[in-house]
């Protein structure tokens, strides 16, 4: 009986009729279609129960990174999601789970939300899962937004744009009230760098690359990588037309504040991916499956 649940679930499945009591089915092993007929409430039963053994399936089939993302996002979404909100959807692999999340709670309690997305990454999963996009011409004000990090020291001061999508990110972030952060505790930091290696991102017009990139050397030091294309010749270009510098700072703990601002003051510089006193709490997921909740230290 659990492996037809299962096969039900990969493989899809009809119930038919309007007062259903017919099963039919297709074998996940030999292909082959089944039906069989089962009392109503018989059927109910076993349909929840395939539910019950998928979802063990599914999460059994996650690494343990994977099992902590997912942790922290439905937690984050479960104790922050509220009706009739605005949300703010992040970009990267961990908030695909909040996105889920979000949909299973849209169909299953009737939510109305409107999805603001941070680079076609997100509007992608936002239509994938039949939310309702929104942008901030008509949404300027967002209740929440939500989103992954790649590093989270104790004054919840994050890097960000590991997938290049930093501007879009801290511009929605920016206009919500509350802005929360989910991550794996890989991303966990005492102070920034001491987990995240690739550096800061700094979008950057492309035009100006080079003079960017020297001066923010002779004033800092470190190193200075223009982000090139993995599947692309030449350097990655963002959501908004821009190069990516990632800056390797020397490793010291730094005035993130004091840095950010100047380097926002460089011409050519888009946006970095410091976001410093935005982030108002941090799920950090485990892989056995607990979230730790991180607020600042002081
Ligand atoms: O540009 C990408 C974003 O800032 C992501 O939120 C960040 O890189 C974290 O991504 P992930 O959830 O894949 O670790």
């Amino acid at each position: 009986m659990a492996n037809i649940s299962w096969w039900w679930k990969v493989k899809g499945c009809e119930v038919l009729g309007r007062r259903t009591k017919i099963f039919r089915g297709c074998s996940f092993s030999n292909r082959e279609y089944f039906s069989i007929k089962l009392p109503r409430p018989r059927l109910i039963r076993w349909i929840s129960e395939a539910y019950k053994d998928v979802e063990l399936r599914r999460n059994m089939a996650l690494t343990p990174v994977e099992s902590a993302k997912k942790a922290a996002a439905c937690l984050a979404v479960d104790d922050y999601v509220k009706d009739n909100k605005i949300i703010g959807i992040g970009s990267g692999s961990t908030i695909v789970y909040a996105v889920e999340r979000l949909s299973e709670r849209v169909q299953q309690e009737n939510l109305k939300l409107v999805c603001i997305p941070t680079s076609f990454q997100a509007r992608q999963l936002i239509l994938q899962h039949n939310l309702t996009l929104g942008d901030l011409e008509t949404n300027p004000s967002i209740d929440l937004a939500i989103d992954g990090a790649d590093e989270v020291d104790n004054d919840l001061t994050l890097i960000k744009g590991g997938g290049g999508c930093l501007t879009q990110e801290k511009i929605v972030a920016s206009c919500a009230k509350e802005f929360i952060v989910i991550c794996d505790q890989g991303k966990d930091s005492m102070i920034l760098g001491e987990k995240y290696k690739k550096g800061i991102p700094i979008e950057v017009i492309p035009m100006a690359y080079v003079p960017i990139r020297n001066k923010i050397f002779s004033r800092y030091g470190g190193e200075l990588i223009l982000r090139m294309g993995k599947a692309k010749a030449g350097p990655v270009v963002t959501d908004n037309g821009n190069f990516i510098l990632d800056w390797q700072f020397p490793q010291v703990s730094l005035d993130w504040d004091h840095i950010n601002k100047e380097l926002k003051m460089i011409p050519g510089v888009v946006e970095t991916g410091l976001f410093v006193g935005m982030a108002t709490k941090v799920f950090i997921g485990r892989s056995d499956g607990t979230v730790k909740e991180k607020l600042k230290s002081r």
